[in-house]
């Protein structure tokens, strides 16, 4: 049984503090597998603490180890480690079975897949067609340079692309149909790619790149913008608050920098200072038009938590993707807001918070349905329940194991408790 911990703020909702966070998961990701196609040329610093970016370090790590026979894999809940390796792992002269965890084997892949297959990549489904895990032949040569891929299903599809184009020997035309979702991110591979000295063209849907070799060079990692959103949510639901997140850049690779406009309206300003960005409180404003969270979805559970515990009936598009992530996370976020009185309604991929019977009770437990943002979303809400439990507390650890102690260094009480074994 993984346990809970219930989470309480006593005293004024004052909150000083200054908070360092670990760097992008995003950008570690990336820069580990771009390091290591360039065969030690770039080099990668300060690299996150994301259990995502440990296990993906640990997987390239024993690759550099050459296996006879069938290699297996093994990337847990690990998104970007999945989709990075399926592409990666297809150019190496060796035979793996690339697996994660059992949400992992629901979450699509045949879309990065069937576009691998259509440059010559042998990959074949072990279980069922179009997830994981997968059985790979690597050592792709790539005879056609030219792909077609859906880009409205998930970025990360066509980042895993990316990163290897520039190792194949005919380089890589990307057509993207269908249009794109996460655009930030696919801009960040081209970005992290560009430092890394890869060039590339985008015209229209196209997206080229060479053949050519990496050039000496040293990937430097941002902090977390999407961790930082959880320190915009506590400033937005705190009477007062003023909060350092220390290294954080006004240039960031990171699409989740849109945080510091998307939080204006409910309460929260931005200011760059030597070293970081300064949160601090205010009001929040009447929203009218429709917020769109296509290039932010990591946002999404933030922003909504934050403006449902406001009473704020705010509309949103943009997230049809929630569905395929860690969890549903529109169904998730459906049952827990439910819990507060507020209903989360879809319609015509509209959907909008209705906040008419919003109520806090004493003490509420969140699930978080194995996903790491269920539970940094709903913490906060304990400036405003007297006890909030979050289930399986630990949950975080795939994108900001720290989140809990950075909480207590805010003023916040984190308990473990036990939890009930149901049988
Ligand atoms: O490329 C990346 O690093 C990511 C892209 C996004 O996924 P989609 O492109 O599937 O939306 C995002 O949700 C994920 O957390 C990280
Ligand atoms: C969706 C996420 O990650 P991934 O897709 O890489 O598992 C996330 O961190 O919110």
């Amino acid at each position: 049984m993984k346990p809970n911990a219930v989470i309480s703020f006593t005293g004024p909702k004052d909150i000083q503090a200054g908070i360092s966070l670990t760097g992008s998961k995003s950008e570690s990701n990336r820069a580990l597998v771009i390091a290591a196609l360039s065969g030690g040329v770039v080099k990668a610093e300060n690299l996150s603490d994301a259990a995502d970016t440990v296990t993906l370090q640990r997987i390239l790590k024993e690759l550099e180890t050459p296996a006879a026979g069938l290699r297996t894999v093994n990337v847990g809940h690990a998104g970007t480690a999945m989709r990075f390796l399926t592409a990666y792992l297809s150019t190496i002269h060796e035979e793996f079975l690339l697996t994660g965890s059992s949400r992992m084997q629901e979450r699509p892949i045949g879309i990065l897949v069937d576009a691998l297959k259509s440059i010559g990549a042998n990959i074949s489904y072990t279980k069922n067609d179009g997830y994981p895990p997968l059985h790979i032949k690597g050592g792709l040569n790539a005879p056609s340079a030219e792909v077609f891929i859906k880009g409205n299903v998930s970025s990360q599809y066509l980042s895993a692309l990316l990163i290897i184009a520039s190792s194949l020997t005919n380089g890589l035309t990307l057509h993207i149909e269908g249009g794109l979702t996460s655009r930030p991110y696919l801009e960040m591979t081209l970005d992290m790619l560009a430092a890394a000295g890869i060039s590339h063209t985008w015209t229209a849907d196209t997206i080229r790149i060479e053949k050519q070799n990496h050039q000496p060079a040293t990937l430097t990692v941002e902090p977390d913008w999407s961790a930082a959103s959880y320190w915009y949510s506590i400033a937005s639901l705190a009477d007062n608050a003023v909060i350092n997140l220390s290294n954080l850049r006004q240039e960031s690779l990171q699409g989740d920098s849109q945080i510091q406009e998307l939080m204006i309206d409910l309460g929260v300003r931005t200011a760059h200072i030597q070293g970081g960005i300064s949160l601090k409180s205010g009001t929040s404003q009447q929203i009218d038009q429709i917020i769109d969270l296509k290039n932010c979805p990591d946002l999404a559970q933030t922003i909504i938590v934050c403006a449902a515990a406001k009473g704020l009936n705010l509309a949103f598009t943009g997230l049809e993707t929630l569905k395929i992530k860690e969890t549903n996370r529109v169904l998730a976020l459906q049952q827990e807001l439910a819990k507060i009185g507020v209903l989360l309604k879809e319609e015509q991929e509209i959907y909008t918070l209705d906040c008419s019977q919003l109520a806090f009770p004493e003490k509420v437990t969140f699930c978080t349905y194995d996903d790491h943002r269920m539970a940094m979303a709903f913490a906060p809400l304990s400036l405003l329940i007297k006890e909030v439990e979050i289930e399986d507390y630990h949950v975080v650890e795939k994108s900001y194991p720290d989140f809990w102690k950075d909480l207590e260094i805010a003023g916040f009480t984190v308990k473990e408790v036990e939890t009930l074994i149901h049988s």
